[in-house]
């Protein structure tokens, strides 16, 4: 049994420290919200984020972060991609020993570009934890309370740390694999969100199963060739964290990136969609901050670029699904194969 942190109370937290609570181990959750920790204690559930589970009754809420992490052999950071440096900071003012620190957030950091685990490189010291582990893959926090079967990766450049984090979590309806492409991984679970916005954009727009095939195939061929240049292995991306998360947040009405497409696709301004979703829509600012990176980079990412264009240009959808349909024609799997064979030659 370990000492364990969750901090953030969303829907992902949540999720998270119940399958953390089924594995028996010491679970305290965090929330930065007093009134959400004490409706929490009172209703025996998060009635917010997951409105019909019960909280086990295993499971401390905490809104002081000093009595959440004490004594915590690990921390599980899942808070929104924005809220990753707040709460980093906090946490480097208040935690006085080693941890190991798994994050299970999905996004990039517009302008500076950074991934998640980079983000908290920044922020705290290695005196406070041994290495960061991403957890990652296609895992609907709806679904991970209901304990149905999920899969998911666990990616640390110190193996021994992603397979403490597969014991910690791994259960009969939760199933961890690990990896030690962090590059890879990461962005697989970040640049996903852009093409589930797209996938929304083509349902709202009324379009059927065969343009949302499309855009998961061209999404992976443009999200692989930009984490291939980040320096991520493109294999990972025919795995969990890549084609796996692709297919669950393009075809699923949990994703909230999904349902943000779709109001955007029927026509919605952004900001009457995001008061409508009440929760993080990772994508939107992914989308600003890969938009910005491929530019510098000078890699095309044609479906990134035609959200970025309905998102920040009030280019009509309709108009970017023509616009993606009309370019230039070319072959399919060359720029795929480059990525694939060339990589080690330099
Ligand atoms: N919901 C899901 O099924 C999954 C979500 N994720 C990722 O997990 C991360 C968190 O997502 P969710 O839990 O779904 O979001 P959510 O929208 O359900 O909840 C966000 C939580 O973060 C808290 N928060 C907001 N700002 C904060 C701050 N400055 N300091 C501390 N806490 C703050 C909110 O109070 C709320 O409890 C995102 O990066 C998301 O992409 C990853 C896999 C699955
Ligand atoms: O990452 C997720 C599932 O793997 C959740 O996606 P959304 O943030 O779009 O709900």
């Amino acid at each position: 049994m370990s000492k364990v942190a969750v901090l953030g109370a969303g829907s992902w937290g949540t999720a998270l420290a119940m399958v953390l609570c089924e594995n028996n181990h010491d679970v305290r959750i965090w929330t930065h919200n007093t009134e959400q920790k004490q409706r929490m204690e009172q209703e025996g559930k998060n009635a917010k984020y997951l409105p019909d589970i019960p909280l086990p009754p295993s499971l401390s809420i905490h809104d002081d972060l000093t009595m959440a992490i004490k004594d915590v052999e690990a921390i599980v950071l899942v808070v929104p991609t924005k809220a990753i440096r707040e709460t980093c900071q906090r946490l480097k003012q208040v935690l006085h020993h080693q941890v190991v620190l798994i994050h299970a957030s999905k996004g990039i950091e517009p302008d500076s570009h950074y991934r998640i685990s980079e983000m908290i490189d920044e922020e705290l010291n290695r005196t406070q934890y041994q290495d960061v582990v991403v957890l990652s893959g296609p895992s609907h926090a709806e679904e991970v309370s209901l304990k149905h079967p999920t899969t998911v990766t666990a990616a640390s450049e110190d193996e021994s740390l992603a397979a403490f984090t597969q014991d910690l979590f791994m259960n009969q309806y939760f199933r961890v694999y690990t990896s030690t492409d962090v590059i890879g991984v990461e962005l697989g679970g970040a640049l996903k969100n852009i093409i589930a916005l797209g996938a929304g954009i083509s349902d709202g727009l009324g379009y059927g199963d065969n343009a949302k095939a499309a855009l998961i195939t061209r999404g992976l061929a443009e999200i692989t060739r930009l984490a291939s240049v980040k320096g991520a292995n493109p294999l990972t991306f025919i795995g969990l964290t890549g084609v796996g998360d692709l297919i669950v947040t393009c075809t699923s009405s949990h994703s909230r990136n999904w349902r943000a497409g779709n109001l955007l696709g029927q026509g919605n301004a952004l900001e009457d969609v995001l008061s409508k979703m009440g929760m993080v829509v990772e994508g939107i600012r992914t989308t600003d901050a890969v938009t910005q990176l491929a530019r510098e980079e000078q890699i095309e990412m044609p479906i990134t670029t035609g959200i970025y264009d309905v998102i920040h240009q009030n280019k009509s959808p309709k108009k970017v699904v023509d616009d993606l349909m009309a370019r230039d024609r070319t072959t399919e799997i060359d720029d795929i194969s480059d990525i694939l064979f060339n990589r080690d030659k330099d």
